[in-house]
């Protein structure tokens, strides 16, 4: 049901044409059933019969391929769209909120729910037909005999019934073997981001296989079996009451009701012929109940997701001529299911101006990237306000104010190539500032393309330099840059990269543990368990 609402919120226009032809196609399959049927039992005019017969089959065949075509184009549109508009809620939602939830659980969804969505939409095209087939077999029934077919309906009725319990418990198991699916998400990620501690230490590789990979892994096995056995017996009662039907009307019914010999031969003839339809739909259920349960994930995931949605709005540009950037009192906590203390960061109320060159400094942990985070208007304050020029940054207005910053953060991903970076001499610029980052003997640039990333840690880190280069935004913010940076480099961010910023107006955030650099700041921030120690002018120290 899931899956038919999931379709009918893509285009409800081409879903009723396919529901349509599909069913034509079912009915004229049932039809011409019930024609053989007929011409089997009255051996009437066959020359009539046999037109019928070929107008029929060719109904049936060119709504089944119309039906099939439309479904087709119409369920991979919606998994087309799904896996967009999931990634788009991923990109637009807070990042506390992203960090929250976890990478396992956002990458599980976006692969695997979606693609058991994508098999499940994948085998629509066939369901609808097979339904469709099953409909117009019950159809020719009523039209044989009605008390027939409330008899049918009654066996039918109590199929669902019996089978809908062993269904709802098989789902359940499906439920928890999803919910097994996140937990492996995370070891697959210890697997491939953690290789290294891994193979290095075999005691902690055996433990990680036996306590936690296994164990995931074992729990998936157990409730995926569970599910698969329990659809299975379903499948077998259905069959069983199906053939609990035919013989009722073969046997039982002609008891009961005076039944003409062709009624009966109809009966079994349609029955005979719905059994392959009904067969082939019941063997479809572990994946409808699978994509059913991955639904409902994405719907959770969503939900989550748009209960921190942020509003979407193409920025304007902004002001290289900012006056004033001003938080009050602002807070931010990190939310940890389970523990008493959490970290809280303020109340912090500071103001700069531009083309100060501000050092953040403290012990690990005192909450330097935090208060980063929070300038640079990637966490969303918890109390507090942050102004720009006289103007409150809310949800309305703060795509536009993170367009001010370039940043550089100690977790940064580098791109293969710039993107979004609009302007015509690109790759000669990026050429002439590879040249200053001592780059230019490893890396080339040709139409925005990197030739390569796969570079050692350092030299990553002066790469991600070239593209805060080219961005040019007013305001500058280097988490712990140098910290990998061999002496010489590290000597000419501090005395050469960052004064040059300065003289061309930036204003920079420095958050560094390089004491031995701290005279080149202005202004020195000390943060000490998530408050400000001293907020001092350098020459003040
Ligand atoms: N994603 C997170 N979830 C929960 N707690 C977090 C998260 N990130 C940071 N913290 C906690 O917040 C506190 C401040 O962290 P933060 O990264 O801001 O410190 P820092 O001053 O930048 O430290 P370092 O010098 O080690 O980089 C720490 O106690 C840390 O445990």
């Amino acid at each position: 049901m899931k899956l038919l609402l999931f379709l009918l919120q893509s285009s409800r226009g081409r879903m009723a044409i396919a529901i349509f032809t599909g069913f034509v196609s079912g009915a004229s399959s049932a039809a011409l059933i019930a024609l053989a049927s007929r011409a089997l039992g009255s051996g009437g005019d066959i020359g009539s019969i046999a037109s019928i017969f070929i107008l029929l089959a060719v109904v049936s065949l060119v709504t089944s391929v119309v039906s099939q075509v439309v479904l087709v184009q119409l369920s991979q549109d919606a998994v087309f769209n799904l896996r967009l508009v999931l990634s788009r809620q991923i990109l637009s939602s807070e990042l506390s909120h992203l960090e929250q939830l976890g990478n396992a659980r956002i990458l599980a969804t976006l692969t695997e729910d979606v693609n058991a969505v994508a098999n499940a939409v994948a085998l629509f095209p066939y369901l609808c037909i097979d339904l469709a087939t099953i409909v117009g077999s019950f159809a020719y029934i009523l039209w044989l005999s009605w008390q027939g077919f409330l008899m049918v309906m009654g066996l039918f009725v109590l199929a669902m019934v019996t089978t809908q319990l062993l269904l709802r418990r098989g789902y359940q198991f499906l439920k928890l073997a999803r919910e097994d699916q996140d937990q492996l998400f995370k070891h697959f990620r210890t697997i491939t981001d953690g290789i290294k501690e891994l193979k290095l230490h075999y005691d902690r590789r055996q433990t990680f296989l036996s306590d936690d990979l296994e164990v995931a892994s074992a729990s998936y096995r157990r409730h995926n079996v569970n599910a698969l056995i329990l659809l299975a017996m379903t499948s077998s009662l259905g069959r069983l009451i199906f053939f609990f039907a035919i013989g009722f009307v073969l046997f039982a019914l002609p008891q009961i009701l005076a039944v003409p010999l062709q009624t009966l031969s109809g009966y079994v003839l349609i029955f005979t012929y719905t059994t392959l339809p009904l067969e082939k739909l019941v063997a479809k259920l572990p994946v409808l109940g699978q994509a059913s349960v991955s639904l409902q994930k994405i719907d959770l995931l969503g939900l989550a997701l748009r209960s921190k949605a942020e509003v979407n709005t193409l920025p304007v540009a902004v002001d290289p001529d900012w006056q004033r950037l001003e938080l009050r009192g602002i807070t931010h906590h990190y939310e940890r299911p389970g523990e008493e203390s959490s970290f809280v960061l303020g109340p912090i109320d500071l103001a700069f101006r531009p083309g100060e060159l501000v050092f953040i400094v403290g012990g690990n942990g005192s909450g330097k990237s935090t208060l980063s985070k929070l300038i640079t208007g990637l966490y969303v304050p918890d109390q507090g306000e942050i102004w720009l020029d006289g103007q409150r940054i809310t949800s309305e207005n703060r795509e536009w104010y993170r367009q001010h910053f370039s940043a550089i953060y100690a977790d940064f991903y580098l791109f293969d190539r710039l993107l979004g970076i609009n302007n015509p001499n690109l790759d000669n610029q990026a050429q002439a500032y590879l040249k200053q980052l001592h780059l230019d003997h490893k890396v080339t640039i040709s139409n925005g393309r990197l030739s390569t990333i796969e570079l050692s840690q350092g030299q990553r880190k002066r790469l991600s330099l070239l593209t805060a280069y080219l961005e040019d935004r007013p305001i500058y913010l280097f988490d712990e840059w140098a910290s990998d940076q061999d002496p010489t480099f590290r000597e000419l961010f501090y005395t050469e990269f960052l004064p040059k910023l300065k003289r061309q107006g930036k204003t920079i955030f420095v958050i560094s543990h390089d004491d031995h650099y701290f005279h080149v700041a202005d202004r020195m921030i000390k943060l000490d368990y998530g408050t400000i120690e001293y907020d001092k002018s350098v020459g003040d120290l």
